[in-house]
């Protein structure tokens, strides 16, 4: 594998120029392009994505939320949240500082907070989310910003754009809101399997959560590449806002099925850690995000992860000897370090692991 050295080209930049073909290094195999389609009245809508209201979470409802909830992560992985207690006004103030450092400021503005190249998941303006390539790796149609906010020992807001003025303190105040509903998440998640709340939360240990604001540009050719390629998040819990373009999509029965863009709801997707945990109880989400002929797209997704040094397993309480464990004993660092350098591939990294 040849390592990337030098600053990647940005999607931005390229799109920009207003081309009217996508450079070849962007184009997908034929199989993995998405299937661009006009929606019309035939189509079977019985599949979507579920949305589930959390009714502010009042105690009323805390028994069908919880049944809602633990059939969505069995069937799909995925699911959005409406009425979960984060303030609307802070969903779009995140949404409007990330577009607007996109949008409103300078390349060079942009480019002074460059990641440092062929290093992963660094703090940062980037564009390629792999280490290393081979002649074959595709480039995804996205840049992105990605910040480290939790825990506070790697928060530095000094890093993350000054443009808009208001930039850092909506991150830090949405970084915080954002830890407080993955908490309830989990809680949640993990009272539907019968578990102490606790339990799934114990298991990922102090969230390491970075935020990263993902903006895809128009793109020529939306049906021969992707905006960001087919994977499963890696950590435990990924929340995901995104604005009204949609282009997100969740793989269920070998289809892919497009979330809907609601405003106000938030995105929740199941990562790989937690497929381990509840030992395959519950299954991460494979997703990609598809372009967008005439519109940029915005999406900010939240990730929670576990320390790199945690080891992380099936919990005991889901592991009898007629649910023998299904997946081996990881060390979270070695899990994220094989992930960047194979790449994603769907969900190769976590269904290399099962038993
Ligand atoms: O932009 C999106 O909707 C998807 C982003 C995503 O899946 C990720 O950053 O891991
Ligand atoms: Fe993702």
């Amino acid at each position: 594998m040849e390592v990337v050295v030098g600053e990647p080209t940005r999607v931005q930049t390229l799109a920009e120029k207003n081309p009217t073909q996508v450079p070849p290094e962007y184009i997908q195999a034929p199989e993995n392009r998405p299937q661009i389609k006009i929606p019309t009245t035939e189509d079977n809508t019985s599949s979507t994505v579920p949305v589930i209201d959390l009714f502010g979470f009042d105690p009323d409802h805390w028994g069908d939320v919880r049944r809602e909830l633990g059939q969505a992560c069995k069937e799909w992985g995925a699911f959005q949240v409406t009425n979960h207690g984060v303030p609307f006004h802070l969903l779009h103030r995140m949404r409007s500082v990330g577009l607007s450092f996109f949008k409103d400021s300078p390349m060079s503005h942009k480019l002074s907070y460059a990641c440092p190249p062929g290093s992963a998941a660094s703090e940062g303006y980037g564009s390629r989310m792999l280490v290393s390539t081979s002649n074959d790796t595709v480039l995804d149609w996205r840049d992105f910003f990605d910040h480290h906010t939790l825990p506070l020992s790697r928060r530095n807001p000094s890093r993350w754009p000054d443009f808009p003025p208001n930039y850092r303190e909506v991150v830090v105040e949405y970084s915080d809101c954002m830890k407080a509903l993955a908490q309830k998440l989990l809680a949640f998640m993990s009272e539907s399997l019968g578990l102490p709340s606790s339990c799934i939360e114990d298991a990922v240990g102090d969230f390491y959560q970075n935020i990263t604001v993902s903006y895809y540009p128009p793109c020529p050719q939306p049906e021969l590449t992707l905006g960001l390629q087919s994977h499963s998040d890696m950590g435990a819990i990924t929340l995901l806002i995104q604005d009204d373009v949609g282009g997100l999509q969740v793989l269920k029965d070998g289809e892919w099925v497009m979330v809907q863009p609601l405003s106000d709801a938030i995105v929740v997707i199941l990562a790989d850690q937690t497929e381990i945990i509840t030992n395959g109880n519950y299954r991460s989400a494979q997703h990609r995000a598809i372009a967008n002929a005439n519109k940029a797209r915005l999406s900010v997704a939240t990730f929670h992860d576990p320390a790199k040094t945690m080891k992380i397993s099936p919990a005991s309480a889901l592991v009898t000897e007629s649910f023998p464990p299904r997946y081996c004993q990881i060390v979270y660092g070695e899990y994220v370090s094989s992930w960047y350098t194979k790449g994603p591939e769907g969900k190769r990294n976590i269904d290399a692991l099962m038993l």
